[in-house]
């Protein structure tokens, strides 16, 4: 199988006034397509660091201090940044922790999500409009016409989370890296995500890069895991 995702010896720290921050501290992991890779580790321990490194999103007050992020074999830190912003949103998406605040605040989600169907395809607005009701629909989002008219602040945390997921999916990405993307969800929402990840890495062949705290959703999904602990590292099979 070939590989999606290869990190070597990643270490990233943050800058404050109250000094320097180890985020990351030596990460390795290799994961194949078409697989589930849980990163598992308490709260603080970087695995939010990790999602941004590898998106090329690391906020400013950061250093990588040394290592390699390697997407299909080319080597994201040597590669400039229009490839990146090329993979962003095409071939690598993202679902982030806070889904609420990911969202633009001043514009309907529907719009939204019909921006990036039509960004990427030559489709009309009338069957992007379509589209995008398709994927709430998809997503488990009841009347997805309604939720459509509506702004991320009027929506509850799990309706944005499912928008997000809806957003990051449409593009069939090869990669999907999705932090924490059932906290704060009951249980059976928290299934039903799953669910729906389960399905588009049967369906898509994708990769997903799974960022959670809850070890019941490592034991459902994945087949390997790495755990970070203090910014360092562990890996191995589940
Ligand atoms: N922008 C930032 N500026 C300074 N320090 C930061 C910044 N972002 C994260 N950190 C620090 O880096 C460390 C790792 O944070 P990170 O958000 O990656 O953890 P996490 O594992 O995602 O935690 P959680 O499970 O709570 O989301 C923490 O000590 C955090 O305080
Ligand atoms: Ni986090």
């Amino acid at each position: 199988m070939a590989e999606a995702l290869r990190i070597e010896d990643l270490s990233v720290e943050f800058r404050s006034p109250a000094g320097t921050v180890r985020a990351l501290n030596g990460v390795n992991l290799t994961q194949e397509e078409g697989e589930t890779y849980c990163v598992v580790g308490e709260s603080g321990a970087g695995k939010s660091t990790l999602a941004l490194a590898i998106m090329g999103l690391l906020p400013q007050n950061s250093s990588v201090l040394g290592g390699r992020i390697y997407f299909q074999g080319v080597d994201l830190m040597r590669a400039g940044p229009d490839y990146i912003r090329g993979l962003r949103g095409h071939e690598v998406s993202m679902v982030f922790q806070d889904a609420q605040a990911a969202l633009n605040p001043v514009e309907p989600v529907g719009s939204q999500l019909e921006e990036v169907i039509l960004q990427h395809s030559d489709m009309s607005l009338r069957n992007a409009n379509r589209m995008a009701q398709e994927m709430l629909h998809e997503m488990g989002l009841p009347d997805p016409k309604r939720v459509m008219g509506q702004y991320p602040f009027s929506l509850s945390g799990g309706m944005c989370q499912r928008v997000m997921m809806a957003i990051a999916l449409v593009l069939r990405p090869k990669l999907l890296i999705a932090d924490e993307p059932t906290s704060g969800l009951d249980v059976t929402l928290q299934a039903e995500i799953l669910e729906r990840l389960r399905r588009l890495v049967r369906e898509q062949g994708s990769s997903v890069l799974l960022i959670t705290h809850d070890l019941g959703v490592v034991a459902s999904v994945a087949k390997k895991v790495g755990v970070i602990y203090g910014g360092g590292w562990w890996s191995g099979p589940t």
